[in-house]
């Protein structure tokens, strides 16, 4: 029996407002992973600061922030035996002319603009997922996850709700 890990990837501005690479992204997120809850929003700079808080020394945090407020975010919790590896193999480098170069096929070597317009976040531990999730998800609950919800999402019966974009109970 191996769980359902859960990771947080959030679609970046620039990627949300281009349907072609926001049509492709969500495609192989929707035939990877089970899609536990999504939400769109739009920060301020506070809140995307605090997000990004580990980055505050960074010569980038100020761009960052601005970017990262400039416009509607995809929020996707994602769940898989693997989800915060999985999805980070998806998206390539961070950097992205590494990205263009080492693995052009992945979604930073496809839609990256710039190292920081680099289409979207992904957790990079179980710890960070974690904190990630309950910094956007504050009403979710890990005790619930484990106890009940993983073993649906596991082993159904779910079915995929393209409106909400997200896998819902079948009832
Ligand atoms: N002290 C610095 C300054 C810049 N850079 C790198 O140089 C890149 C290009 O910088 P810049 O031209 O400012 O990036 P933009 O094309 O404007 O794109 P963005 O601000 O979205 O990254 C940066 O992203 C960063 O990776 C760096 O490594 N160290
Ligand atoms: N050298 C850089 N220049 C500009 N922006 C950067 C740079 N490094 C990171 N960033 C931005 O900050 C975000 C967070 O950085 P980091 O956590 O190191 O990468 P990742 O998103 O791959 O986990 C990156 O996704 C990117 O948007
Ligand atoms: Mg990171």
């Amino acid at each position: 029996m191996c769980k359902l890990q859960l990771s947080l990837a959030i679609i970046k501005p620039h990627a949300v407002k281009n349907p072609v690479a926001l049509s492709y992204i969500r495609n192989v997120i929707k035939n990877k992973f089970v899609v536990v809850k999504t939400k769109r929003v739009t920060l301020d700079q506070e809140t995307a600061g605090n997000f990004y808080i580990e980055h505050e020394e960074k010569f980038f945090f100020n761009r960052l922030v601005t970017f990262m407020s400039s416009g509607y975010i995809d929020l996707h919790v994602l769940g898989h035996r693997n989800a915060i590896q999985l999805w980070r193999t998806m998206l390539g480098p961070t950097k992205v002319f590494k990205a263009q170069f080492e693995d052009p096929y992945s979604l930073r070597g496809m839609f990256g603009l710039s190292d920081t317009r680099n289409v979207a976040h992904g957790s990079d531990s179980i710890a960070s997922a974690e904190r990630e999730i309950k910094f956007f998800f504050p009403d979710f609950s890990f005790y619930e996850w484990h106890t009940n919800t993983e073993q649906l999402y596991r082993k159904g019966p779910i079915i995929f709700n393209k409106h909400l974009f997200q896998h819902v109970r079948k009832l």
